[in-house]
């Protein structure tokens, strides 16, 4: 399990584009029938990443989860949410299985004790990103389809950010503890997600870029408003993007990105928006 310790604005002034990358940026998501992990110490978010290609692969596989969590199992103490970012597969939840197709969503609850991943295809591989913070109480594990997710098309093709967010882990579509989750996708010749840009100081936000083509990128902006910085970001990758940092990007093509809060309330609405001339 990769940990990481937060970093405060004002020591973030002073990092090099390597220690900005070791602090914040997750490489890696995917490796043939492996659990990755990643445990981000704000607000205890963990990014995760399974691809089962030749064999069923269970979320704790590899991890020893008393050692890490301080539980007997992932889901005792927290909530979870995953998207299929890959070829159709399923997740199983305590017996109960759910076929995902790309771009689907599956909300598992706190207390689903066993969870299994497998692919349809081992020549096209499910890969679940997940995002999980700790959770209190049990709600519903929900399949949930794009066409159940909530649709907010904002931005203009004039402003290069042209782009529909698609609101699928939401209040107003299901209960869960803190957790919040959707996709975001940009229409061709758009670049820019989320500007002008915004902080939550009341949550911390996980951001998974894919779709982006091989030979492109995104440069994420990060910081505070008035000390910026970019992180590049290849296909695949996420970054945690702390309170006080806002989180932007900008690709050299279009591509689509997977977003996750977790922190003091669900109003998605609450945000600090911050005037493109305001920026530094
Ligand atoms: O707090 C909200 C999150 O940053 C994202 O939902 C923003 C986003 O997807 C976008 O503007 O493109
Ligand atoms: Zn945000």
């Amino acid at each position: 399990m990769d940990i990481r310790y937060s970093a405060n604005p004002e020591h973030f002034k002073r990092f090099t584009t390597e220690e900005m990358r070791k602090e914040f940026l997750i490489e890696k998501l995917f490796e043939a029938d492996k659990v990755l992990v990643t445990y981000s110490h704000v607000d205890r978010m963990c990014a995760f990443g399974c691809m089962p290609v030749s064999r069923a692969v269970a979320l704790d596989d590899g991890i020893d989860c008393y050692h890490n969590f301080g539980t007997n199992y992932i889901l005792e103490r927290r909530e979870m949410g995953v998207f299929n970012v890959g070829g159709a597969g399923t997740v199983k939840c305590d017996g109960t299985e759910y076929h995902m197709g790309f771009e689907d969503c599956l909300y598992i609850t706190k207390g689903t004790k066993e969870v299994i991943f497998s692919s349809d295809d081992p020549e096209k591989p499910a890969k679940f990103y997940m995002a999980s913070a700790p959770a209190h109480c049990s709600y519903t594990t929900t399949f949930i389809p794009m066409s159940k997710a909530n649709h907010r098309p904002c931005g203009s093709p004039e402003t290069a950010n042209d782009r529909v967010i698609n609101q699928f882990i939401h209040p107003d579509v299901l209960k869960t503890c803190q957790l919040s989750m959707g996709l975001t996708q940009l229409k061709k010749g758009s670049v820019w997600n989320t500007m002008p840009a915004h902080t939550h100081e009341r949550r911390m936000e996980l951001y998974f870029y894919f779709e982006i083509p091989e030979d492109q990128a995104v440069f994420h902006m990060m910081g505070t408003p008035q000390e910026t910085r970019h992180i590049v970001m290849h296909n695949e990758q996420a970054v945690i993007g702390p309170s006080w940092s806002i989180h932007s990007g900008c690709g050299t093509s279009n591509y689509t990105f997977i977003w996750a809060m977790v922190g003091e309330n669900q109003e998605f609405d609450d945000m600090d928006n911050i005037a493109i001339k305001d920026l530094r």
